[in-house]
């Protein structure tokens, strides 16, 4: 129906099929410990320091869905889209650089942690040209909008997030990169709606694993293992 103010797509049905997960990996007790100001400056230091190394293997993975995104584009601006999300990538590496420094935290020799290792190598297997595009999609779309609607949540009215880490938070958590997402969103509704009942049950096992390896990698954060 033209007009309509609120659009359902496939992945508004999916995050509320799943949204005992979905909460899991956006209102997460390491988020919720920024939001009240408890939390431990040694978890935020080793979130930095993982998500930082998480970031780089990031990068070529967005960069597969912008490949894939030339190779299939019909009409949209997918390519646009995602091409601002990788550009995008470039100050958000030089952004972490700089808060590192400023918190005292080495990004060289990191160890890296399993969990963190367990989701980049997930990551990868998504990277293959054999990957769908609406998979990838889907899969960028849960990895963007986890930490917006985590980092948002920290920022909107009567939270304690500490004035310190509140750069950190509008960096997700801001307006811009909320459009970002639901730009995504649209992106990823539009070709899950054509795709074959088998790419659409492989596309929600996908999102499913992304919310799984983000609580993860909350829970390093938070409790270091
Ligand atoms: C673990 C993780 N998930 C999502 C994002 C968002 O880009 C990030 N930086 N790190």
């Amino acid at each position: 129906m033209e007009g309509k103010t609120k659009e359902e797509g496939i992945i508004e049905r999916w995050v509320m099929k799943h949204l005992l997960l979905y909460t899991g990996a956006t209102r997460h007790p390491f988020i919720l410990s920024i939001r009240d100001g408890s939390v431990d400056i040694s978890s935020f230091k080793r979130w930095l320091e993982q998500d930082y190394i998480f970031v780089r293997e990031f990068v070529p993975f967005v960069a597969s869905v912008l490949l894939k995104a030339c190779k299939n584009s019909e009409d949209g601006n997918d390519m646009e889209v995602i091409l601002g999300g990788l550009a995008s990538l470039n100050d958000e590496i030089a952004w972490f650089k700089s808060e590192a420094s400023k918190w005292d935290v080495s990004l060289s020799n990191t160890v890296v942690h399993k969990a963190n290792q367990t989701y980049c190598r997930f990551l990868e297997s998504l990277m293959s040209r054999e990957v769908e595009y609406a998979l990838a999609l889907t899969a960028l779309w849960a990895i963007e909008a986890t930490y917006q609607e985590s980092f948002a949540h920290c920022l909107e009215d009567g939270s304690k997030t500490p004035p310190e880490l509140q750069e950190t938070c509008r960096r997700w958590g801001n307006e811009g990169f909320g459009e970002y997402c639901r730009s995504l969103k649209k992106i990823a509704n539009r070709y899950l709606e054509k795709a074959s009942a088998d790419v659409i049950a492989k596309a929600e096992v996908t999102l499913l694993h992304v919310l799984e390896h983000e609580v993860e990698f909350w829970n390093m954060s938070h409790r270091g293992t």
